[in-house]
């Protein structure tokens, strides 16, 4: 068992004093070194979905920083706490148990539970997170048998919450293509119908012994459409705008809207895939739970032409999502 154990932050982190020298970032990318820190930062934009100007106000936010926060939602509180629940259920089993759901790429076992710990990213050095993630939707897409059999519960809380993404994504995809001057349905049908699937991920950031030198994940922006996030209250994630990190403050009941850089494409660049990174806390464990929304991997995705011009030259090449994620994964050129 000390093998598999090894194999995540979680039980790295409870057994140490200092934090080892690969999780050490370069100083440029320490959040000490790098978090805004003056008076009175600007705030990422919280939208309520039920007022009248929330279409125009989540296409600012969206053109502007690439993420907003949303109330008014619609999405019940108790969803949220479902899978909250059976999320923490399932990372305070037994590592050998957890073990069991380990993902293997080399295998072709792309969804289970993982770290990056077996993966530095450019500079060589690891991220203090492990993660857990797996299809929701659509149905054709989604492999039970790669999600945990318990904590009870794990499947109903999970579905029901995709239910809910399901119908905002929708709506999400209707106001912002309608603030770009297309039909309501346009991005839906950019991105692939009923045939879009989502990802459910759940990250895990242990206690840091040192968070001033590490990162929970480094920055990067999302490669999906756009990505629902709910996070616990522990503060953790930055995004990246003119030059400065800002902390994304923790919004009782909201959910937080990435844009990814399908939604960059298709809009032509109007709006922007947003650069974040997480921190990690010396005392507490954070969570979050990402929603991805991606287009099936056969789809292929560019600048809709309504939004090319002369004057508007496309500014992306049109290609298929899965071509766009191996380019991703591999650092390679787009
Ligand atoms: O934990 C967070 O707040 C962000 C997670 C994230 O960016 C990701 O999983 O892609
Ligand atoms: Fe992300």
């Amino acid at each position: 068992m000390a093998r598999a154990a090894a194999q995540s932050v979680q039980a790295l982190a409870s057994s140490l004093g200092a934090l080892p020298p690969e999780f050490v970032r370069p100083e440029h990318e320490q959040p000490r070194a790098t978090t805004f820190r003056g008076a009175a930062p600007p705030e990422i934009p919280v939208v309520d979905m039920s007022s009248p100007d929330a279409g125009r106000r989540m296409a600012e936010a969206a053109a502007e920083w690439g993420i907003f926060q949303v109330v008014g939602h619609g999405v019940p509180a108790d969803a949220v706490a479902a899978l909250q629940r059976v999320g923490r259920g399932f990372f305070a089993l037994p590592q050998e148990e957890k073990q069991r759901y380990a993902m293997d790429p080399g295998e072709g076992r792309t969804e289970g539970y993982g770290s990056t710990l077996r993966k530095g990213d450019l500079e060589g050095k690891k991220a203090w997170a492990d993660f857990l993630f797996h299809n929701v939707a659509p149905p054709a897409a989604v492999n039970h048998a790669v999600w945990p059999e318990s904590p009870e519960g794990y499947r109903d809380a999970n579905e029901a919450y995709c239910g809910h993404m399901v119908r905002l994504t929708r709506e999400l995809f209707g106001r912002l293509s309608a603030e770009l001057g297309l039909d309501e349905g346009a991005m839906a049908e950019a991105f692939g119908g009923d045939d879009v699937v989502l990802l459910q991920k759940i990250n895990f950031y242990p206690p840091c012994p040192q968070p001033e030198l590490a990162l929970g994940l480094a920055p990067h922006t999302d490669m999906s459409t756009l990505t629902v996030l709910l996070s616990d209250e522990v503060q953790g994630l930055q995004v990246f705008k003119d030059g400065c990190w800002y902390d994304v403050n923790y919004v009782p009941g909201a959910l937080i809207i990435h844009i990814g850089d399908q939604i960059e494409i298709m809009s032509n660049g109007r709006y922007k895939a947003v650069l974040h990174r997480t921190t990690v806390s010396r005392e507490k464990t954070r969570m979050s739970w990402p929603v991805f929304v991606e287009p099936p991997p056969e789809h292929v995705v560019g600048p809709h032409r309504q939004l090319v011009a002369d004057e508007f030259p496309a500014k992306y090449k049109a290609k298929k999502f899965k071509d766009y994620k191996y380019c991703k994964i591999n650092k390679l050129p787009q």
